[in-house]
């Protein structure tokens, strides 16, 4: 079973898969990166040219491909837009949700160009965003980890998590 990490961008989703892959050692996927190699472009690349829907269709596609594997996963914030995702995601057991506060979020993602969801938007605009989105990932998320302070107090506190409840 896969080992998935969900929440908003800038959350830290991508960070802790990484390390965590290495504390647990168990291989680490990042979809966004999955897919940027698949289509030798880059994800601002693949909204420009073909769209949103598109780039939602090739991240439900690599999900498919790694969601049931034994493996660390980190996804992209909007992967709960499409329902078909959801669906895929309930059946998963381990879905780690990866929360900061607002202000954190905004402050890790502006001026990155490498997130088109978040470029040229106000704080009220990414705040409406991360809002209307969480009630998603609460509904399919077994563990919520707030990244706020040491990335590897995160990681330790999501294997501690993990490691207890395999022990019962
Ligand atoms: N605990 C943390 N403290 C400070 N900066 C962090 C922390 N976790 C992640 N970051 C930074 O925030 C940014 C977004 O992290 P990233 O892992 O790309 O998030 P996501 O994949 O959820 O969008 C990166 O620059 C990363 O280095
Ligand atoms: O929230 C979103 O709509 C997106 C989040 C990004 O991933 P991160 O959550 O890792 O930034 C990436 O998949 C793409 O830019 C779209
Ligand atoms: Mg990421």
């Amino acid at each position: 079973m896969a080992i998935v990490l969900i929440g908003f961008m800038g959350a830290g989703k991508t960070t802790i898969g990484e390390l965590l892959s290495r504390k647990m050692d168990l291989p680490f996927i990042d979809l966004d990166k999955a897919i940027v190699e698949k289509e030798n472009l880059s994800i601002p690349e693949i909204f420009e040219k073909y769209g949103a829907s598109y780039f939602r269709k090739l991240e439900h596609d690599v999900l498919k491909t790694y969601i049931n594997k034994n493996m660390i996963i980190a996804t992209g914030g909007g992967i709960i837009e499409n329902p078909n995702n959801l669906e895929i995601l309930q059946k998963n057991n381990l879905n780690i949700w990866v929360d900061t506060n607002i202000d954190t979020v905004y402050n890790r993602i502006v001026g990155d160009t490498n997130r088109p969801n978040a470029q040229n938007k106000s704080f009220e605009e990414i705040k409406e965003l991360y809002n209307s989105r969480i009630s998603r990932y609460n509904e399919i998320a077994y563990i919520k980890v707030y990244n706020e302070h040491d990335v590897t107090l995160s990681v330790q506190e999501i294997h501690n998590q993990i490691m207890t409840d395999d022990e019962n």
